[in-house]
């Protein structure tokens, strides 16, 4: 650097450099050409110490990111699902359930399945008071997770205020928010193209770009959201069924799976499995399974949670498949 106003233009790129990369998690060089640059700037400041200013990156301790994520207690903790990894896993799943409740219950007719592809996404969890969504999160542990309210606000399918009331004064919604493999192959291509790290797979894409610092970066990128379940209800929520809370769901604004289905046995909720599978490869996303719900409420309630999974329902989980070819 031969004068000190090429020096101070070395500062402000490298700083440029410092944003992208730590804040952004979007480099806009690589490391090797990020590191002559800084040596360089170490070496003039070393020859010329009267250059040197104060917020020059050799200065920062550690580059100073913004605050990390406030945490989030969820009102009620969301659930992890059991998995079954065939068809026999599935059949004894529901002939447990069916044992418990016919220790107490004389069942008229088996209970409903409510059936729905098993997203490869993220949790979420929105609460709305109100009808005014005041805040999302990450799932976290189960009981506590980031409050990443303002980059969920940036989703187009979640709306900030419900429609066609009432609700209940205050909601727990869970969903997964996911990203369409076609949105996921053009934005690998944009960063690819700017010799930028590309993401492995849709489920990394939607995790890193909804836990992005910056809310602007999640609005650039295209995640889409499914809701799927209720948590804590202050207030009635009238529906004696998890298919019929879908349907309230739906009437809210609120985006929910069309492949969604109410079966009447399990054996219809195996063939619902085959569907599926064969389905599977025309999806715009990417799914892991089936997951299978008993739809009554008074039987969730009845069969309640072991640990953290209910009894209630399970994960029927495709076969692993092998390296998939984004
Ligand atoms: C209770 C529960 C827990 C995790 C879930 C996850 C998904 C999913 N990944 O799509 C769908 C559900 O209905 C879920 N339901």
């Amino acid at each position: 650097m031969h004068d000190r106003s090429s020096y101070l233009e070395a500062v402000s790129r490298l700083r440029t450099y410092d944003y992208h990369y730590h804040v952004l998690d979007e480099p806009l060089v690589g490391d090797s050409q990020y590191d002559d640059e800084l040596a360089r700037l170490k070496a003039s400041e070393k020859a010329h110490p009267e250059w040197l200013v104060s917020h020059s990156p050799t200065q920062t301790v550690g580059f100073s990111a913004l605050a990390q994520f406030d945490k989030s207690t969820h009102h009620q903790p969301m659930l992890s699902l059991d998995n079954a990894f065939d068809a026999a896993s599935l059949v004894a799943w529901y002939e447990r359930g069916l044992t418990r409740l016919r220790k107490d219950h004389h069942l008229a007719s088996p209970p409903r399945i409510n059936c729905e592809p098993k997203l490869d996404g993220v949790a979420i969890n929105l609460r709305y008071e109100a009808g005014v969504l005041v805040q999302a999160a990450t799932r976290g542990d189960g009981s506590t997770g980031e409050d990443i309210t303002l980059n969920a606000k940036t989703l187009r399918a979640l709306p900030h205020q419900l429609q066609n009331g009432p609700w209940p004064a205050s909601i727990e919604i869970r969903g997964e928010v996911f990203m369409p493999r076609k949105g996921f192959d053009a934005m690998n291509r944009r960063l690819a193209a700017t010799g930028l790290k590309t993401f492995v797979n849709p489920r990394n894409a939607a995790a890193g770009s909804l836990r992005q610092l910056d809310p602007k970066v999640t609005a650039s990128r295209p995640l889409d959201l499914y809701v799927y379940g209720a948590g804590a209800v202050v207030g009635d929520l009238d529906a004696a069924t998890h298919s019929e809370t879908l349907a309230q769901f739906e009437r809210w604004g609120l985006p929910v799976n069309p492949e969604t289905r109410c079966v009447d046995s399990i054996e219809a909720a195996e063939a619902y499995y085959e569907y599926l599978s064969r389905r599977r490869a025309e999806l715009s996303y990417e799914i892991d399974g089936i997951v299978y719900k008993v739809d009554e409420h008074q039987w969730q309630r009845e069969l309640g949670a072991v640990a953290k999974s209910p009894r209630w329902a399970i994960a029927r989980k495709f076969p692993a498949q092998e390296a998939a070819t984004q």
